[in-house]
């Protein structure tokens, strides 16, 4: 059976793979690079949502974060996949592709608010959507708003593009000795507890029948791949 292109896709980047070999932040070439990647899928034709992380700036100030209070740090780590999304939007801007950014949290005078019909409106437009402040809310994470996103834009998957090219038996970084799955269920990927995402957001997709595919940010031609529904990474189906 051939590979089917997927039409509208929720892509989760991640903001940690942001940092490359630096210890925290934005590096340049790094986004540079992915920007390219998702800039050649929207050029497709393919409708673009994203979700970005914030762990290559919030993992930077989470030592000063120790002992706050949990909520407060959240807050912070939802303000800093803002930082990441205004960086994407510029970055895109620069190939040549309209992105919009719309925040879980109001800041109104740096981007939108979250207003799905608008963030629909703006896919059938081609623009790409980048969902800034996670799910606005704390105790957690950007998996679970890309989980949730996905469902709310009807996605019709959500590519989870990470620093690990699929899930593992174990987390690979780890134990070697651990084998990737080409594809695995959602039901398998929670009882064994496999962490590449949260239960949550496992959970969230499982009961809306929204698969998932893990692959590698850091793999050249792999999102497009992803796209056009070849077998990279590893895929979670109901
Ligand atoms: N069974 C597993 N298979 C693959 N990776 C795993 C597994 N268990 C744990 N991991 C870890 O999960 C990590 C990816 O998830 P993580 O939440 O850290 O990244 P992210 O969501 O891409 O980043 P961010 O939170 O900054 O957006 C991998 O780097 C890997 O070390
Ligand atoms: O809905 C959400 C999303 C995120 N957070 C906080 O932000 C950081 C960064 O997100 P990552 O998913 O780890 O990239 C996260 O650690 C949470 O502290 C949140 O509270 N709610």
């Amino acid at each position: 059976m051939s590979a089917q292109r997927h039409q509208r896709v929720l892509l989760k980047l991640s903001g940690e793979a942001l940092m490359g070999e630096d210890a925290y932040g934005i590096n340049r070439g790094t986004i540079l690079r992915m920007t390219e990647e998702v800039s050649d899928v929207a050029n497709l034709g393919v409708q673009l949502a994203v979700v970005i992380g914030g762990g290559n700036i919030f993992r930077g100030v989470a030592p000063g974060a120790q002992g706050m209070d949990r909520a407060t740090a959240d807050y912070m780590g939802m303000m800093a996949t803002v930082m990441n999304a205004l960086a994407l939007q510029d970055a895109l801007k620069h190939r040549g592709v309209d992105a919009r950014v719309q925040s879980a949290l109001n800041i109104e005078q740096v981007v939108e608010p979250y207003i799905r019909p608008k963030a629909l409106r703006y896919l059938e437009e081609g623009k790409v959507v980048i969902f800034a402040a996670g799910t606005g809310n704390p105790f957690f994470t950007t998996d679970t708003a890309a989980a949730l996103r996905g469902a709310e834009v009807g996605a019709e998957i959500v590519l989870k593009a990470t620093k690990v090219d699929g899930i593992y038996s174990a987390d690979p970084n780890k134990d070697p000795s651990a084998q990737r799955y080409s594809r695995i269920s959602f039901d398998e990927v929670i009882a064994r507890r496999l962490e590449v995402m949260d239960a949550t957001a496992f959970a969230l997709c499982r009961d809306q029948k929204l698969p998932i595919r893990v692959f590698s940010i850091n793999k050249a031609g792999a999102l497009a791949r992803a796209v056009n529904g070849e077998d990279e990474g590893t895929l979670v189906h109901v």
